[in-house]
């Protein structure tokens, strides 16, 4: 069951207990999703990262690229990331996104999942430099793929699976990284790609003290 918050953004919060998630199937961003997508594709400088989780490296199943404001640093599973400057395209995207989440964001994420082998494992988007309850806004293009959450402490709790719609909008808020775990699981069968954005608002030091 869902409730219609933001009649004109079509955002509706999800009913999952100690979580803030809202979602929006479609967006108008002013071109068609797969166009979108195919830009994405052809445009962003894409990486394949070796990650170093508990010591050991791995290549990450899927291919990556950061984008943001100078400064807005990122660092996780060890690998430390240096902004790249916004493009006309994910300017454009970023700010739909905002005027929609009511929200700001000084830098994007992007994953590029190139078939059905490629995936994300587990995890929340907790660190530090997120801050305490960061929004974060998730746009999809291309394949529909199924983004699991799972409650970290409530074992007795199901997980939940949504089918994340090419051109759709997904917006955790609040304490959700502090309850639930999400991630995307690999499929069995073929499928195309898809690109996923999540916007972030990066706590920028200063150097001040
Ligand atoms: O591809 C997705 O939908 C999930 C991406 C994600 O969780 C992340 O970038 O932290
Ligand atoms: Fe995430």
């Amino acid at each position: 069951m869902t409730q219609d918050l933001f009649a004109s953004g079509g955002l509706d919060l999800l009913d999952i207990p100690d979580a803030e998630i809202y979602y929006a199937p479609r967006v108008d961003f002013g071109a068609a999703p797969d166009f979108v997508l195919k830009q994405l594709i052809e445009q962003i400088p894409w990486r394949s990262e070796v990650i170093n989780l508990w010591g050991k490296e791995y290549q990450q199943p899927r291919l990556a690229a950061w984008f943001g404001d100078a400064g807005a640093r990122y660092t996780y599973s060890g690998l430390s990331l240096e902004p790249l400057p916004w493009t006309d395209l994910l300017s454009t995207l970023r700010s739909r996104v905002e005027a929609l989440s009511e929200a700001s964001f000084n830098s994007v994420l992007l994953n590029y999942y190139r078939d059905h082998r490629d995936s994300m494992g587990m995890h929340s988007d907790d660190e530090p430099e997120l801050g305490r309850n960061p929004t974060i806004a998730s746009l999809s293009f291309g394949e529909q793929r199924t983004f699991v959450l799972k409650h970290k402490f409530k074992k007795d709790l199901k997980s939940v699976q949504l089918t994340l719609e090419s051109g759709s909008l997904l917006l955790m808020k609040g304490a959700t990284q502090h309850h639930w775990k999400h991630g995307i699981n690999k499929l069995a069968r073929p499928c195309g790609p898809r690109v996923n954005l999540t916007f972030r608002q990066i706590l920028v030091s200063t150097g001040a003290t």
